[in-house]
């Protein structure tokens, strides 16, 4: 298990800001595109800002990087819920990316629909080969969700590599999502946790034995493979 500890939020971001660096200056010069999942919620904003300021800025050729969702909330364009919103606030507008390297879901029709097309749209880009992104970055819930994963959600039995739409009672709305098995294929995964609330799921994700996959999510990533990293403060880490 790879799992790294930092003193402060501000050491972490910055260690995975360059890992980000690394992997995008190694997946250009050998296959000349990098492809950069990014996650919602609040956790990512100061890593996308740092990624968009002096130095990072500059480490990176954004114009042959191209940016997707690990999941989106079912809410409509310019929904402050979105996390696509977030990631152009902080990442996108900064850094004039321009539209065509951005794959947001289009939530205009159904959730299967959104999902559907979102799958339809990475396997274009991918064409014929294989849908492997070169950094996937993750969070997790308090409740050890992580994507739009939830716990007791029939999404978690997906064995497909694609993307699904699913309605999370929890938080009342559908969410779309890249499936475990999307995800696992990625070339690098980095997880972003930080804070005492996120301790417990830290400890019952990586650690503790008991309860399932059904309640604690996140555990279908294969924390056990090298390629996956978690990038955890003290105080996110402190039950291990
Ligand atoms: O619902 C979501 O939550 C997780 C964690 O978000 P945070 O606000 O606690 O950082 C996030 O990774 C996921 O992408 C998002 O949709």
């Amino acid at each position: 298990m790879n799992i790294k500890i930092y003193d402060n939020t501000n050491d972490l971001i910055t260690a995975l800001a360059q890992a980000v660096c690394d992997v995008a200056k190694e997946a250009i010069a050998t296959r000349g595109q990098f492809n950069f999942v990014l996650s919602g919620g609040s956790s990512p904003r100061k890593l996308y800002k740092l990624l968009a300021s002096e130095p990072n800025k500059n480490q990176i050729d954004w114009e042959n990087t191209c940016f997707f969702f690990g999941d989106e909330r079912f809410v409509p364009k310019g929904n402050s819920q979105r996390n696509s919103l977030m990631a152009k606030k902080a990442l996108f507008d900064p850094l004039k990316i321009k539209n065509s390297h951005i794959f947001k879901v289009d939530t205009t029709g159904s959730p299967e629909e959104a999902a559907q097309k979102y799958a339809e749209s990475i396997a274009a880009h991918f064409q014929k080969t294989p849908v492997e992104f070169d950094f996937l970055l993750l969070g997790i819930g308090e409740n050890a969700h992580t994507a739009s994963l939830f716990p007791n959600t029939d999404v978690l039995d997906e064995t497909e590599a694609t993307i699904k739409s699913v309605f999370v009672k929890e938080v009342d709305m559908y969410r779309i999502t890249m499936t475990a098995p999307l995800i696992n294929q990625a070339k690098n995964i980095g997880f972003l946790v930080f804070g005492k609330d996120k301790s417990e799921a830290v400890f019952q994700i990586l650690e503790d034995k008991s309860g399932s996959v059904v309640q604690y999510p996140a555990r279908l990533i294969n924390s056990d493979d090298h390629k996956v990293v978690w990038y955890l403060d003290t105080a996110a880490a402190s039950r291990l």
